[in-house]
């Protein structure tokens, strides 16, 4: 037993007879947070039988590869997967009664294993725990639904219907649209209620079945594990309903990409929010939080646009911000200020594609804005017009995954912010995702280089 364990709650026992679950699926987010983890049978668990995984899986990339072993250890050694039980859920889709934990990565020494998202995130809010300080974070999630398509060289495209009809045109904002779904959505709310994940705002986005769900806000690991859950429960739902439910920053050219953005505020042990003097003006802590994600996130862009295809969601004309820019309730800025009053006074970073990690885009995030803080990082001056098409996103902000990488990988912020193993483990896995990418001819170079090059 290390710090890590809990018992099993005397209650747990009860609670899987009762609803008569036969096994646990133990979870744990890889660096893409795509869930990773074995089933466990539901009286294991109850009697907390000890849990083991190769420490690579914590760095499986999309292509189905491991990074070089120096990444993860020579021996490719086991670590614990320690579950957190407050996690423990019931799972909505199963058919037979199921249950789901997340797990804490734990190395066999004892030390919380450096390579998982989910300690990243842990460590940073450790950081706003010492200051006695807590983050309040609100993710809004962009997704597509799409026909299911198992031919990679076809584009995706919207099931036929009024949403994907040409002729219905986008169908932004509608309501013809979202009832086309209703089987699917009335699946999902019923799911979301049963994982406990309070949706806020509902909405049919500006692409065609694209949707946009907001989540209530509050604590950041929490918001994280939701998050993590809410991707894994729509495409599960939506491969029941025979659709892909696409979390792509930019799953079709031409339309527009998905985000995660992220509100994010700070409270103190008053529950006051820090971003805020006690006459409601905005404190020093508000304006460095801002300067340190304009300082820092250029050398951490891989950790909000993880995808060689999140880079294509920075596009003109599609409400994708190109900038760093801070500005109140213009969406023209990298760094939105909602209008609000003080208790609610946020900044809601606009960067992140939905493909992101939710446990490395907030840690990201938060860890830029506390090191504003800890620095008094001043922000440049506010935008008081659109600042759209001001710059290109090269400009102010890595333009694609090598340079991204190349930014993070040399400068030294993601290292001091998240160490040095787990900046090593990220870059190498990334650059796994980069080679395989190298080796696929798109058919944009097979239609006009083929015969003109
Ligand atoms: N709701 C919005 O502001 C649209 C955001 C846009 N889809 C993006 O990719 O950033």
């Amino acid at each position: 037993m290390s710090a890590h364990d809990k018992h099993p709650p005397p209650q747990l026992a009860e609670f899987l007879q009762q609803h008569g679950v036969r096994e646990v699926e133990c979870l744990i987010p890889d660096l893409n947070a795509y869930p990773r983890g074995k089933a466990l049978p539901a009286a294991a668990f109850a009697a907390g039988q000890e849990l083991r995984m190769a420490r690579a899986v914590a760095i499986h990339t999309v292509t189905g590869e491991f990074p070089d072993y120096r990444f993860y250890g020579e021996r490719d050694p086991d670590m614990r997967l320690v579950p957190d039980y407050e996690t423990l859920k019931l799972v909505p889709w199963a058919t037979e009664p199921r249950a789901l934990v997340i797990n804490d990565c734990v190395d066999l020494d004892g030390k919380p294993t450096a390579i998982s998202s989910r300690n990243i995130l842990k460590s940073v809010l450790a950081r706003y725990t010492e200051r006695g300080w807590s983050p309040v974070v609100a993710p809004e999630l962009e997704f597509y639904l799409l026909a299911q398509n198992p031919d990679p060289n076809q584009p995706l495209t919207p099931p036929i219907g009024r949403s994907g009809r040409p002729e219905y045109g986008q169908a932004g904002f509608s309501f013809g649209a979202l009832n086309e779904f209703h089987g699917f959505f009335d699946d999902v709310h019923r799911a979301l209620a049963q994982l406990g994940i309070p949706g806020d705002t509902f909405v049919h986005e500006l692409g065609p079945s694209q949707f946009e769900i907001n989540l209530v806000h509050g604590d950041a690991l929490k918001l994280a594990d939701l998050t993590f859950l809410f991707k894994y429960t729509l495409r599960e739902i939506g491969f029941r309903h025979g659709l892909y439910v696409v979390f792509m920053a930019k799953p079709m050219g031409g339309k527009p990409g998905s985000s995660m953005h992220l509100h994010q505020s700070v409270v103190d042990r008053a529950g006051a929010n820090v971003f805020s003097e006690a006459d409601g003006s905005p404190s020093a802590a508000f304006r460095h939080f801002i300067g340190g994600l304009q300082h820092c996130l250029p050398e951490l862009m891989p950790l909000l646009c993880p995808h060689i295809n999140s880079y294509r969601r920075f596009a003109k004309h599609m409400a994708a911000p190109v900038n760093l820019s801070w500005g109140y309730d213009n969406r023209s800025v990298g760094l939105r200020i909602p209008l609000s009053g003080p208790a609610a006074r946020r900044v809601e970073n606009r960067i992140p594609g939905c493909d992101a990690n939710p446990y490395l885009a907030l840690a990201a995030s938060l860890a830029a804005g506390l090191h504003g803080i800890e620095n008094a990082i001043e922000p440049g001056e506010e935008a008081h017009d659109n600042v759209f098409y001001q710059d290109n996103v090269c400009s102010t902000l890595p333009c694609s995954l090598e340079v991204a990488l190349d930014a993070m990988a040399h400068g030294k912020l993601a290292r001091q912010l998240f160490g040095d193993e787990f900046v090593a483990a990220f870059v190498a896995a990334k650059q796994v995702e980069l080679d395989s990418f190298q080796l696929e001819v798109t058919p944009w170079e097979r239609r006009f280089l083929a015969t003109q090059a």
